[in-house]
């Protein structure tokens, strides 16, 4: 793409740029993926600084580098092309944009905002538009999706070049409607600066990651950047911070549960593997038989239907969307369901999630509540002794062991969740390796025991400091069940 089509909109402090229709290949953010003739974006992260690897990238082949203000550009002027920019994460969603030409313009773009709920609810959407004709792509935790083709995700929100490139390739397979989760960091860090939402949904805010944002508010402000982006915007008015969304854009259709919404949720009846309940929508009412269990799941079911709703799909077809979706994966997935008790996989990792998560249980267990979670490391400290309170509260018995410890001491993340476990009269043992953790807990299980396995739900491995292992919680339990037949 020639460079003058490539910067359009793009804040230029200062360049060595001669000749505009200069070609550019395309665009890398790390120089190890530089190749010739590809513009090089230099970023100052958190770990270390993209500036750093001019010249490696020059090596590769760089035709272009794109700098950030505060860098000394004399030594690359008689060297290579160069733009200095006020912010070079969002000029690398800016021409990332500009190099694929802004597909998210060509389809319908729903973004999905919130702590807890946004991988659920994209995938409930994703089936309502498939019910109602519509080829759809998928952005998220779990997996990316053209259709019913999957590929995998790195993060729940891709960087800005990577969503770009998605997009494009979603519509070169004639998507004609994308559902992504919008996460908290890819708001901040730009890197959906340049979609083109056409429905903004909100599920919820509570604690979680107050490492990255300080404060709720800051939390708070980077989930409203969505609404600031989308045409509409579809939100739950049973949360109060959805209510703040709501009184900045009274036009916003609301959903809810407990207070009053255009869409809502009546005579809800909770089931060990499904839920049932009315859903209310301009006065008329279809009952839906959800198979994803968790009174969370009517939420995200809401969230859904106000969101197609918002888009005109009749109450019939949301009906079949929402009844088709057979499971999420690691969401209140039974993973065992024998005589003596029952094992379920759930993906809650943050305070409300887990209160949602043991209330739902709370509800359909017979025997013992037993808990078993721990808390990632490198991730929000402040949850961990809330956490911590919470399973002690809502749980007969509390297995406290290790959840993804990154570079963090796994013993040190335990004993801040002991913080708040121990403020309550639970029964508990602490059993850091989470394979040993599991056999604990079938081994010892008791009549009717009801046991959570939290916090990784679909993950497939387990970081720990200096490697990544191979860790699915579901291969996990069948293998200690076969195990301990033996
Ligand atoms: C805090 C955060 O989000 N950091 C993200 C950010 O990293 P960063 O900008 O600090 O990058 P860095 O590692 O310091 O490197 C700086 C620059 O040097 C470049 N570089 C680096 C090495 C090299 O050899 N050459 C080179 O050019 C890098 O490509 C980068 O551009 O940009 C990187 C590139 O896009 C991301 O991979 C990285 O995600 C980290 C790994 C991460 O863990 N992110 C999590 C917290 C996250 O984003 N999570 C949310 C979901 C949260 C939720 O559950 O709600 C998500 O959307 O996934
Ligand atoms: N609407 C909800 N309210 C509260 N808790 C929820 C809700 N939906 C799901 N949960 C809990 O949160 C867990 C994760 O759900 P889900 O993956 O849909 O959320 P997410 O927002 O995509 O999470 P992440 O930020 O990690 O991407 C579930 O396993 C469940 O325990
Ligand atoms: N995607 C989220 C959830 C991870 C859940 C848990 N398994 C952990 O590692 O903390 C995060 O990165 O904060
Ligand atoms: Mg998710």
């Amino acid at each position: 793409m020639k460079v003058n089509k490539l910067i359009k909109g793009l804040n230029i402090i200062e360049t060595n740029i001669k000749n505009f229709d200069e070609d550019i290949k395309d665009i890398a953010y790390n120089s190890k993926n530089v190749k010739d003739g590809f513009a090089f974006v230099c970023i100052k992260g958190f770990k270390t600084d993209g500036h750093e690897y001019i010249d490696e990238a020059i090596k590769r082949g760089a035709k272009l580098i794109v700098v950030d203000e505060f860098f000394d550009t004399s030594k690359l002027k008689d060297k290579v092309l160069f733009i200095k920019t006020s912010n070079t994460r969002k000029a690398l969603s800016i021409i990332s944009a500009n190099f694929f030409e802004h597909p998210s313009k060509d389809f319908l773009l729903i973004g999905v905002t919130g702590t807890n709920g946004k991988t659920s609810t994209t995938f409930m959407i994703k089936s309502i538009l498939e019910q109602s004709g519509h080829k759809v792509g998928l952005i998220g935790t779990v997996k990316n999706m053209i259709g019913q083709k999957e590929i995998e995700a790195k993060h729940t929100t891709p960087e800005s070049y990577d969503l770009q490139k998605l997009f494009f390739e979603m519509k070169k397979e004639n998507v004609d409607s994308v559902v992504m989760e919008v996460s908290s960091h890819s708001l901040d860090l730009h890197r959906v600066d340049d979609c083109d939402f056409d429905v903004g949904v909100f599920t919820n805010l509570t604690q979680d990651h107050l490492d990255f944002h300080g404060t709720m508010e800051n939390y708070f402000a980077a989930k409203l950047k969505l609404f600031k982006m989308s045409k509409k915007r579809v939100v739950n008015n049973d949360d109060e911070w959805g209510r703040k969304i709501i009184s900045i854009y009274p036009d916003s259709i609301t959903y809810a549960k407990e207070s009053s919404g255009d869409v809502m949720a009546k005579n809800i009846k909770l089931f060990v593997n499904k839920n049932q309940f009315d859903l209310c929508c301009k006065g008329q009412i279809q009952q839906i038989t959800l198979n994803i269990p968790g009174i969370f799941s009517v939420y995200n079911a809401l969230a859904s239907a106000a969101c197609a709703a918002s888009l005109g799909i009749d109450l019939e077809t949301i009906k079949k969307g929402l009844e088709s979706v057979k499971a999420i994966p690691g969401r209140f997935e039974i993973v065992e369901s024998n005589d003596k008790f029952t094992i379920v996989i759930d993906y809650a990792h943050t305070p409300d999630g887990l209160l949602n998560l043991m209330k739902t249980v709370d509800e359909v267990a017979k025997g013992r509540k037993v808990l078993l979670f721990g808390c990632g490391g490198d991730r929000d400290r402040t949850k961990r002794p809330i956490m911590g309170e919470i399973a002690g509260k809502m749980a007969d018995f509390v297995i406290v062991t290790s959840d993804n410890p990154r570079t963090e001491d796994p013993l040190k993340i335990i004993e801040d969740i002991l913080v708040g476990l121990q403020k309550t009269n639970a029964e508990y043992v602490v059993i850091p390796d989470r394979f040993e953790a599991i056999k604990y807990a079938i081994k010892n299980a008791k009549e009717n025991d009801f046991i959570v396995l939290a916090g990784k739900g679909h993950e497939t491995y387990q970081i720990l400091k200096d490697r990544t292992i191979h860790f699915d919680e579901r291969e996990v339990v069948k293998s200690i069940l076969e195990e301990l037949k033996e």
